[in-house]
């Protein structure tokens, strides 16, 4: 068995496995380290935004949390400790090209042309992983270090520069209060200004018992659950969030210039709702300044904006969230021959997010349509992952040689998913929910309640089951 990617996705696949009682499994992980998007985001201020007892394995609970919403040291180091176990079973610097179906079993082929056969592959490549760097005129000629916050560069020293901001999304809302305090002069470049909810974040005092844990688990799925509801419930949910959203501008934003530049302009639930008790303030700092006019050009001091202004910066940062991964591995080639990208044509989808028909032993992680606006994505990876194992057993007790979604079940439920889609918040939005001819192809449309229920056992009558490959 193969499963790729080290990421929350791909351990949480690794470990189930492991506490299932199979050991014959590799994990191969292209970077040098396990963590995923908690490896590769360290930008000041990086946190989880749903509270870290639901943003942790329910198999792993970690009762010592040091506050409500862990910061990305302590998440990275939590990944590290509970994939101990199963760290002799993962090879780094695997960068996997393609995988290829045929004789019944996987042949993952590596960039450095070395190759792994396996019987059942699973792809947990995650989302956001691709950093996306808008393309802006005259970025070649800024003298200045310019860098992605996913890739944030830590040996430059921000103390006393004047640093460029290009994007308010949820990474900038974090890193902007916690870098304004050393900068010299921080200058923001919104497009859309999102909508902000306090975060009700807070240290732990001591840990909490077991039984504690579980409890303000459960606490915080509900509350996450009610969040999306109102999210995609209809007009009168998204109301309500956009009017708690406006209360906290009125509060935080006492200046009515200002607040009147942070008033979104798009349907609260468009784009991710977001959490913060010092985005406002820091935008109110004297050294920041909040531009809303758009950016014509990058020049080699600074920012030029369309009424010709240039707004001078030592440092360029860009805030502009991540280009949506594939979904799956760069080449997957099935049952006779299908290419996965052929059979997708832009629009990628699974059934349950998961299998594909005619791609037999293939699940996907964290797949199409997984991703959440208002909950734990680990509620769904965690579903994904008793799925797998669900469907390994199976294999393993009956001797059958491989599971294939049939083309009809997922089809019907492709259908549903976007019939459910079209009358949605996302569909009308540009966010990065949505595909370039506009289909969403990365969020699921209803509570997370319904997809477990789903998900709950592997319904054997979906599949196509072969005695041999
Ligand atoms: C800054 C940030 C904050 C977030 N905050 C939250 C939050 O608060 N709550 C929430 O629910 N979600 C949040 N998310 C979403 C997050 O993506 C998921 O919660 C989850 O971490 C995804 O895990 P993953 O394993 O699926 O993907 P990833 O973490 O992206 O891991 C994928 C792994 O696969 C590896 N890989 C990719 N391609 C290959 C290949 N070809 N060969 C070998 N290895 C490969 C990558 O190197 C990576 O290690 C956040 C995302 C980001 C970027």
């Amino acid at each position: 068995m193969v499963v790729v990617g080290a990421g929350f996705g791909g351990l949480g696949v690794a470990l189930s496995l492991h506490r299932a009682g199979f050991r014959r499994f590799t994990v191969l992980e292209r970077a040098d380290g396990v963590g995923g998007v908690w490896r590769d985001n360290t930008y000041p201020g990086a946190a989880c935004d749903v509270p870290s007892s639901l943003y942790s394995y329910s198999f792993a609970p970690n009762p010592e949390w040091p506050r409500r919403y862990a910061a990305q040291p302590d998440i990275l180091a939590y990944l590290v400790r509970a994939s101990a176990v199963v760290r002799d079973r993962i090879r780094f610097g695997a960068d996997v090209v393609a995988a290829r179906f045929g004789g019944g079993r996987w042949r993952v082929e590596l960039a450095d042309g070395r190759s792994v056969g396996a019987d059942v592959l699973v792809s947990a490549v995650g989302q956001l992983s691709r950093p996306l760097v808008p393309r802006i005129s005259g970025v070649e000629r800024f003298e200045g270090p310019v860098f992605h916050s996913a890739r944030w560069d830590h040996a430059v020293d921000l103390r006393g520069r004047r640093v460029a901001v290009v994007g308010t999304g949820a990474s900038a809302v974090q890193f902007v209060p916690a870098i304004q305090p050393r900068a010299r002069a921080v200058t923001v470049f919104q497009r859309t200004a999102p909508h902000v909810l306090p975060k009700p974040d807070a240290v732990r005092r001591g840990a909490a018992r077991p039984v504690a844990s579980r409890a303000a688990r459960f606490g915080t799925w509900l509350a996450g659950e009610a969040l999306t509801a109102l999210l995609t419930s209809g007009p009168v949910g998204r109301g309500v969030v956009a009017g708690l959203a406006a209360a906290h501008r009125r509060i935080r934003v006492p200046d009515r210039d200002l607040r009147a530049r942070v008033r979104p302009t798009t349907r609260a639930g468009c784009k991710r709702v977001l959490f913060s008790n010092d985005w406002y303030p820091a935008l109110r700092a004297p050294n920041v300044e909040l531009v809303t006019e758009p950016i014509a050009e990058v020049t080699a001091y600074g920012v030029r904006t369309r009424d010709g202004r240039e707004h001078r910066a030592d440092v360029l940062v860009w805030g502009t969230g991540f280009a949506v991964a594939d979904f799956a591995l760069p080449r997957v080639t099935g049952r006779d021959g299908a290419d996965l990208a052929e059979v997708w044509a832009g629009r990628p989808r699974a059934h349950l997010g998961m299998c594909v028909p005619g791609f037999p032993n293939l699940f996907l992680v964290y797949g199409p349509n997984t991703n959440l606006g208002g909950n734990s994505v680990l509620t769904m990876i965690e579903a994904q992952c008793r799925y797998v194992v669900a469907a390994v057993r199976h294999l393993a007790a009956t001797g059958a040689a491989s599971l294939e979604v049939r083309a009809d079940v997922a089809e019907r439920f492709d259908a549903r998913l976007r019939d459910r889609l079209a009358g949605g918040v996302w569909a009308g939005c540009s966010s990065w929910y949505r595909t370039r001819d506009g289909s969403i192809t990365t969020n699921w449309p209803g509570l997370t309640w319904e997809y477990l229920r789903r998900t709950r056992r592997l319904r054997l009558a979906d599949h196509l089951v072969r005695a041999e490959g």
